[in-house]
């Protein structure tokens, strides 16, 4: 795949993107996450690339979203999504639902919704996805004990690249091998040339080493696995919450994770934290076995009478003989036993097989007093000790990464359908939260229609709770004139028709019991200007409406109080006349308007007015019908008003008749 061809990526954007492990995927399944670990692309900007790449797969070109209002509303149903995503990764990837034109791409975020919406969104799965981001390969691994070796400068820097952990080595011969061997604790050499040389130190020959990445650096694996352990924990918790089929041995997966530390090195095998201890342990170890071997032979010399024959002493004294052979003498037993307790004192605290040998020899059998190690026999230990460990833990590791190489490629699967998963909550619990049912295509239904028509349709963008918003019926097909109360709900009604239509577009259900629709070309949404316009601001507006009667296509117009733009007089003109262009070009539009009666006379067409009406003021209340009635002019609140002091009977019940007549005329 050509990443430049992809709407939005220039060179620089295409080799950055060429940085990822595998673009391609990222760009077709939409992954925003993967996209925007890229250098130097932003979240925003991979969510673009992804819409990008979903577009070209659809040769989808056309921008559904006109006008400010109508990119504000698909901002709004984007924001309520991913509230109800969990992950970062979900909230991301939400970003490449769009209103698009073409229904290959609607049908195939309808299909992916429609199951989407049958997942359960119980709570210990929201639980678990709160524990699962994507994995990440840790890349400042270092390992010292390690080389590599090569005496080929092209395999030298082939090594470089595939082996970024380890250090390199330029060779020459088996003198220069064992030569690093003594620096390294192994040395990997990779030539062929040097099997079957006489080489000291451990130095091992392994020509296939790039095809053995997993033995030549277990590390690698290890601290993948160690690092990325608690998101592996929670997807594998998700798959069984949601009674997904893993995609690998759960508990497989678990038992390798216990085996690991967090530093990804090996846990939970006793004969390493046997030997690791008595390491550790060595020299208070044999500093305890010195104090009970001087303890008991102190004790014994204080309670021991010794005779000495004058001609010992003498002996003694001309011949220098020193008190040892006293001791032996006369404490030959203690002292053997004093030995036997200190040698057991330091097994037993070392508490480690097969070192007895060179632990008996830390304690010499010739008697002196007080008894001291003998560095040798101790040093033999440490070294034979550090042998032992590091052999363990070599192999445990070996075998730990050989468990894990199988479980590398199926973890990412693992993680990536939790994440997918999050996604498809989101909907469902979207869709669920606002009672949404699945809308109805004009091209998908037998029945032909041109508009919409929403039954119950509920905005999710009033400022009431969503279990107050009242139902809304209302239908357009051409041109129609939307007129009601103060407050009555005339702009909720034109967001809901946007809300409505945004969402069909997209692919997802609508807050509605029913919904059809023609599928539309583009939304153009003009919200209501605050305050009459200058003659500049003015000319601009009346222009982009020059521009929206030339165009050409299904679109729906919705537009909110333009009256409001100049004068009523002017504006009623300017209005009727815009209607009429729209009606020739068979788009579907609502305008709410308060001017809705002088509109109609000024019109040319006959444009259909729709009202939201008041059914009636209780204690100054408005009570209002919320769904438009089809061909009603509906009374304003001044109107209704002079009705209620009219019925009142009062003194001035006459002056309210005669202004009621007004309204009537
Ligand atoms: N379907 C509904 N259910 C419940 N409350 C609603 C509904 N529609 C509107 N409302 C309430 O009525 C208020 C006013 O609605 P809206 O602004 O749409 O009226 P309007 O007719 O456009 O008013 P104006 O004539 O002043 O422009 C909303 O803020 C909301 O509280």
């Amino acid at each position: 795949m050509d990443l430049e061809t992809v709407p939005g990526v220039g060179a620089t954007t295409a080799e950055q993107l060429a940085q990822l492990d595998d673009p391609e995927r990222a760009l077709r399944e939409g992954d925003v996450a993967a996209i925007a670990r890229a250098p130097q692309i932003s979240d925003g900007r991979a969510a673009r690339i992804a819409r990008g790449a979903i577009r070209q797969r659809h040769d989808d070109h056309d921008e559904f979203l006109q006008t400010d209002r109508a990119r504000e509303l698909y901002q709004s149903v984007l924001g309520l999504l991913q509230e109800r995503a969990v992950t970062n990764y979900a909230q991301k990837h939400l970003e490449t639902l769009y209103p698009s034109t073409t229904r290959s791409r609607i049908d195939e975020v309808r299909s992916f919704v429609t199951e989407a919406v049958e997942r359960e969104p119980a709570p210990e799965i929201l639980d678990a996805l709160a524990g699962v981001s994507p994995l990440e390969s840790p890349s400042n691994l270092r390992v010292r004990e390690r080389c590599l070796a090569t005496s080929d400068a092209e395999t030298y820097a082939q090594a470089e690249q595939t082996f970024p952990e380890l250090s390199i080595e330029l060779v020459e011969d088996a003198r220069d091998l064992s030569e690093l061997a003594r620096g390294y604790s192994t040395v990997i050499a990779v030539d062929e040339a040097f099997a079957g040389l006489d080489l000291t130190g451990d130095v091992r020959v392994l020509p296939d080493a790039f095809d053995r990445i997993e033995e030549v650096v277990p590390e690698r694996l290890l601290t993948f696995f160690a690092s990325n352990r608690e998101r592996l924990l929670a997807a594998a918790t998700v798959h069984e919450k949601a009674a997904i089929e893993p995609p690998c041995d759960l508990d497989a997966l678990r038992d390798c994770l216990e085996r690991l530390t967090d530093e990804g090195t090996i846990a939970g095998d006793d004969e390493l934290v046997q030997l690791q201890r008595a390491l550790d342990d060595l020299d208070t170890a044999v500093s305890s076995a010195e104090r009970v071997a001087n303890d008991h032979l102190r004790e014994a010399i204080q309670e021991q009478n010794v005779t000495i024959e004058g001609a010992d002493l003498l002996s003694l004294v001309e011949q220098g003989a020193r008190v040892d052979s006293l001791l032996e003498r006369e404490l030959a037993d203690e002292f053997t036993a004093a030995i036997e307790a200190a040698r057991s004192e330091l097994l037993d605290i070392l508490a480690v097989d097969d070192y007895d040998a060179i632990a008996e020899r830390v304690f010499a059998d010739d008697p002196t007093f007080p008894v001291e190690r003998r560095e040798e026999p101790v040093g033999r230990l440490q070294t034979e000790l550090t042998a032992a460990r590091d052999r363990r833990a070599r192999r445990l590791k070996a075998d730990l990464a050989s468990d894990l190489a199988d479980l590398r490629e199926p973890v990412e699967r693992l993680v990536s359908a939790a994440l997918e998963l999050d996604v498809e909550l989101a909907l469902s619990r979207f869709a669920r939260d606002f009672d949404c049912t699945m809308p109805v295509f004009e091209d998908d239904a037998d029945e032909v229609c041109s508009g919409f028509t929403i039954a119950g349709g509920r905005s999710t963008l009033l400022d009431v709770p969503f279990e107050a918003v009242e139902p809304v019926d209302y239908a357009v097909e051409g041109v129609a004139l939307l007129s009601g109360v103060n407050s009555g709900g005339k702009t909720s009604t034109i967001d809901l028709v946007g809300l409505v239509v945004i969402l069909a577009q997209m692919g997802l259900p609508v807050p509605a019991e029913h919904v059809r629709l023609e599928r539309f070309d583009a939304l153009y949404y003009q919200e209501k200007n605050q305050g009459t316009l200058d003659a500049g601001a003015f000319e601009t507006t009346l222009r982009s409406f020059g521009n929206l009667v030339h165009g050409a296509g299904n679109r729906l117009v919705l537009v909110d109080e333009l009256e409001s733009i100049t004068e009523p007089g002017a504006s009623a003109k300017i209005i009727a006349g815009i209607l009429g262009a729209l009606d020739e070009q068979g788009t579907t539009s609502v305008f709410v308007s308060h001017l809705a009666g002088e509109i109609r006379a000024a019109a040319d067409i006959d444009v259909q007015i729709d009202g939201i009406e008041a059914v009636g003021l209780v204690d100054g209340e408005l009570q209002v019908n919320r769904s438009p009635v089809k061909g009603r002019l509906a009374r304003s609140t001044p109107e209704l008003i002079v009705e209620k002091l009219a019925q009142e009977s009062s003194a001035e019940g006459r002056f309210y008749d005669q202004l009621l007549a007004k309204f009537e005329e």
